[in-house]
């Protein structure tokens, strides 16, 4: 970045540089947004996780063009004295910490509520306390299921984006009985929204909250076996890599019928750029980021994945490369589904101006690509190492 360019937010006002304390920094949103904020703009980072192997590239060495720009601080925001004072150090707080990984939610349910809804109860509280303003992560599964997924299947009504479309400020949100634990997730980031938008309301708490739907690309997750758990079960892109790279069948949960919109981590980065300059326009807003123009069934995902990978390889496809599993033997009792995410775009585009660009062809190229780069040979000699009994 030129030390003379002066940069201005969507209203044409000058950016002062800003100190953002950003809570799970180390993760897979965040290692990007912490290159973005340190390539594009002269904001500090106190990037607080409990690893730093994601961004261990933008922390050392010390001659890169931005030391000085980030400090790492490894702290667990679950018992930590020291998070409050980073707060009040802080021109903005990121939230991003939490336990995201479906196959968590109904097997780990208590964890899981208490990562997304009681740790984060403290970050809220220091911010609201302090006057300092807060982005917190939500998800898109505050939607739950759509209206339509209750409709007989041939009903045309399932074809009326009333029915389907998932807007911030009018939709419901639908979950499954408590047994189906898989909504423990859901529901615990539905009630940190509710708090916060309450803190915002009835003690002015500068907030915006952020819906993400399935942004993707590269250090998303783990590989089993390679940088994770070998037993783990990572979200849907990583899933599908290990078993390319593997050179196994990709397992289909329930038929892979349920339907995803895919957004480009780098777009969706973006829209949080926007967000963190122009707090006139974002504060007291629940955003959707998201593509809806890369809707595919988990099936499609799974068969276009077989395809750009033989393409980054060079090595043909499985003949058979998916096989159908069900969600009782991939993710245990107490799983349920989101059947269709579709975001509504008006809200974020209206107050930011933000679209997203890359095609789901494109960035699920860039990011095999990746993929392949990273894990194939790491893969090839974990294979080729005899098993002991
Ligand atoms: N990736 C997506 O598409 C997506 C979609 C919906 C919502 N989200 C939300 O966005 C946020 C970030 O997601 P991600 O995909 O980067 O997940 P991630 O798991 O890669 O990152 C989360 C980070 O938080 C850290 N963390 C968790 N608990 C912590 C604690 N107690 N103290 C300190 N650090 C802690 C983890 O170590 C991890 O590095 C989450 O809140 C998630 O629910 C993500
Ligand atoms: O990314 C998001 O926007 C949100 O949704 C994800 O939930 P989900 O999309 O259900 O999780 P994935 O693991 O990405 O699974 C997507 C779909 O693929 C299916 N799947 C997953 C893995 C696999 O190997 N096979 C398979 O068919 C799942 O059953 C599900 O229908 C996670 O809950 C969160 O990270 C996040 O809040």
């Amino acid at each position: 970045m030129a030390a003379s360019t002066v940069r201005t937010n969507l209203d044409g006002k000058p950016l002062n540089p800003l100190t953002i304390l950003m809570i799970g920094a180390g993760g897979f949103i965040g290692s990007h947004l912490c290159e973005k904020i340190l390539q594009e703009t002269p904001h500090k980072i106190l990037a607080l996780d409990v690893y730093s192997d994601k961004i261990k590239h933008l922390l050392e060495p010390e001659s890169l063009e931005w030391a000085g720009r980030i400090q790492f601080h490894r702290i667990n925001i679950k018992h930590d004295s020291r998070l409050e004072g980073l707060i009040k150090m802080s021109d903005l707080t990121i939230n991003l910490a939490a336990i995201c990984t479906p196959a968590d939610y109904n097997t780990r349910p208590l964890d899981t509520i208490y990562s997304n809804f009681i740790d984060a109860l403290p970050v809220v509280k220091y911010c609201s306390e302090n006057g300092k303003r807060l982005i917190h992560f939500s998800t898109c599964e505050v939607y739950g299921k759509t209206i339509g997924s209750f409709l007989p299947k041939d009903s045309p009504l399932r074809q009326d984006p009333a029915y389907y479309l998932l807007k911030e400020d009018d939709s419901p949100c639908i979950f499954g009985s408590i047994e189906k634990q898989r909504w423990s997730y859901a529901c615990a980031k539905q009630l940190i929204e509710r708090l916060i938008y309450a803190e915002g309301a009835e003690n002015g708490l500068e907030f915006t909250i952020v819906r993400p739907f399935n942004w993707i690309g590269p250090r998303m997750d783990f590989i089993p076996g390679i940088d994770g758990p070998s037993e783990g079960v990572p979200r849907v892109l990583a899933c599908f890599s290990n078993a390319l790279l593997r050179r196994e069948q990709l397992k289909l949960v329930d038929g892979g019928e349920s339907q995803r919109t895919f957004v480009y981590i780098k777009d969706a980065i973006e829209a949080v750029l926007l967000m963190i300059e122009n707090p006139d326009r974002a504060n007291g807003h629940i955003f959707n980021v998201g593509n809806p123009n890369n809707e595919v069934t988990v099936r499609q995902l799974a068969e276009m994945m077989t395809a750009v990978y033989a393409n980054v390889s060079g090595e043909p496809a499985l003949e058979e490369p998916t096989v159908d599993v069900s969600s009782k033997e991939f993710y245990g009792e107490g799983y349920d589904d989101s059947d269709k995410r579709i975001p509504d775009m008006t809200i974020i585009n209206k107050q930011l101006g933000w679209n997203p660009k890359t095609s789901l062809w494109d960035l699920l190229d860039s990011t095999l690509t990746y993929q392949h780069k990273t894990y194939a040979e790491a893969i090839k000699k974990v294979i080729s190492q005899p098993t002991t009994s």
